[in-house]
């Protein structure tokens, strides 16, 4: 009701994304009274337009392409998939899009809903709008926590109003396999859709503006490989293709590229990144502008707010777009909330329980294609960007023979990145069929800062691909011992 008297909290949050219901579930149990205000599905992207549908779609495409690598398993699975069984599990993992059972969850966990538009009013103060137009007016006397994630970036393209283009909704929940599905953009989205859609029976054109390649923000070498598989499935890649113009004519998407070329497909996918959900969200009420991501420290609180109230976990603040890490700093916000607002101690030294350290040294990500790629910490240019010296230690996997165990043919690739001063490792990238399992392996190594020296004492089991740890273990010794040989007169 619009007259109503604000409710008192002593946690606010705004927006039911899996980081939300986690920010919420931990300041919860550390005996906080919280609610969470969502306008959509609890649950947020990741459950019904992003992780869970796209995952669903591609399982079926990879486990497929290893089947195709295994003799006497190859003409078992020579055939195309069955579309419609594929969507229709792709469905039932995003849970036909409804959210009752995290409604079911977020009771158990004690967690008030408010379902709603909800806005800053001021400091510590929400104003939510209901789907009935009421206003509720939320009082927090702890904090407010900011979890509204993201969504897709689409460029100014003249005559993109007219295409109904899909974004990453589209992407993860038609319900109709397009005859030609172009794509804009070379990251994580268009690569992974790229390799569904193209398997589900699209003729599949990827426009790459630039010559940075695909997944450029990945070692060269993750993109290089990808762009082979996609190219092997019959996926077209234009790189340095710039598109200039866009329009819908008699049901067909045409487009124009800066170097005058023409391209007509049924379907334009704009997978050109992410914005942040801030525009209407009653930012500048505090001092903030509308539309900007969010910067925290470590304790995941915003720091161009003063007294320490407002705090903002994964994708709005944009330290790493993965739902997994905006969970991670979901867990560490909700425990920081709690440790101050009983006054306890707030350990936020690096590595400590409320501070955010794996956001800066120990990211890790799965893309899922065929190869997939995983990674974890630094990549060579970041590194070097930092100042950091490292070894770059490079190895094939298919040498390896849990790599000819796994698949016929297999190609991968591997690199661990030491860093010199420090003898622990700095970075890890896989590429390959499989190698998406292989990363914890490399995320503890990573976070756990493991001296290469013990490095030697995790031994990996045979023939496994993991074995390709010892492989970069003693490309690395070998390297060493070159280095301390004498010259040679
Ligand atoms: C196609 C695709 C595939 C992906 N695959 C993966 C993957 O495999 N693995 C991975 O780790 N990450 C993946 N991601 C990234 C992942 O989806 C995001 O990192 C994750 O969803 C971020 O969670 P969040 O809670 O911060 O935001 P969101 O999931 O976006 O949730 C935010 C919630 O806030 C609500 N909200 C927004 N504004 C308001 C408001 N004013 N009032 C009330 N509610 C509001 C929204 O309705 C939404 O429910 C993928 C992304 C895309 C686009
Ligand atoms: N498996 C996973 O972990 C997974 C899967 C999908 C998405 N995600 C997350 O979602 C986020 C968003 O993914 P994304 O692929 O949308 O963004 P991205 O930032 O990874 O890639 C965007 C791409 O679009 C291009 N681009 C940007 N503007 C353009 C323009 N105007 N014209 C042409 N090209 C343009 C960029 O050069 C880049 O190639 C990523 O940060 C990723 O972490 C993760």
């Amino acid at each position: 009701m619009t007259n109503e008297a604000p409710r008192t909290y002593d946690v606010v949050v705004i927006g039911a994304g899996p980081v939300g219901e986690n920010v919420a579930d931990r300041a919860s149990a550390a005996g906080l009274s919280t609610v969470i205000v969502e306008r959509e599905l609890l649950g947020g992207e990741c459950s019904y337009w992003a992780c869970e549908p796209s995952k669903a779609l591609l399982r079926p495409v990879l486990a497929r392409a290893d089947a195709r690598r295994v003799p006497g398993l190859r003409q078992a699975v020579a055939g195309p998939l069955d579309v419609e069984a594929v969507l229709a599990h792709r469905d039932k993992m995003s849970a036909y899009w409804n959210d009752e059972n995290q409604v079911d969850w977020l009771d158990a966990v004690s967690v008030d809903l408010i379902r709603g538009h909800g806005r800053l009013d001021g400091p510590r103060q929400v104003a939510v709008q209901t789907p009935d137009g009421d206003t509720v007016r939320l009082n927090a006397r702890h904090a407010v926590a900011i979890c509204t994630g993201t969504s897709a970036a689409l460029p100014d393209t003249p005559g993109l109003d007219t295409v109904r283009p899909w974004t990453s909704r589209e992407a993860t929940s038609a319900d109709h396999v397009p005859g030609r599905l172009a794509i804009v953009g070379g990251g994580v989205v268009a690569v992974e859709m790229a390799t569904a859609w193209q398997a589900l029976g699209a003729q599949v054109t990827m426009l790459v503006r630039g010559d940075a390649g695909l997944l450029p923000r990945m070692e060269p070498f993750a993109g290089e490989l990808v762009a082979d598989g996609l190219r092997e499935a019959g996926v077209d890649i234009r790189f340095g293709a710039s598109l200039t113009a866009v329009a819908r004519e008699d049901g067909e998407v045409r487009m124009t590229l800066a170097d005058g070329a023409e391209l007509v497909a049924d379907e334009i996918l704009f997978a050109t990144g992410r914005a942040p959900r801030t525009a209407d969200l009653g930012l500048e009420t505090v001092g903030l502008t509308a539309g900007d991501w969010l910067t925290v420290d470590d304790t995941g609180r915003v720091t161009a707010v003063a007294d320490g109230w407002l705090y903002a976990a994964g994708d709005v603040n944009h330290r790493a777009l993965l739902t997994h890490q905006g969970k991670y700093q979901a867990r560490i916000v909700g425990a920081a909330i709690g440790a101050r607002a009983k006054g306890e101690p707030v350990d936020d030294a690096r590595w400590g329980v409320h501070a955010t350290t794996a956001d800066g040294a120990a990211v890790p990500q799965v893309v899922f294609t065929d190869p997939e790629v995983a990674s974890v910490g630094l990549t060579t240019l970041e590194a070097d960007r930092a100042g950091r010296r490292v070894e770059v230690v490079d190895y094939d996997i298919a040498r390896v023979a849990g790599a000819h165990q796994y698949g016929e043919g297999y190609r991968g690739q591997a690199r661990m990145l030491v860093d010199v001063d420090r003898g622990t490792v700095a970075g890890v990238t896989f590429v390959g069929p499989g190698v998406g399992e292989l990363l914890h392996s490399a995320t503890v190594t990573v976070a756990g800062e493991v001296p290469v020296e013990r490095l030697w004492h995790a031994v990996p089991a045979f023939p496994t691909i993991s074995e390709v740890w010892l492989r970069l273990l003693e490309t690395y010794r070998g390297r060493q011992q070159d280095q301390m040989l004498p010259a040679e007169a």
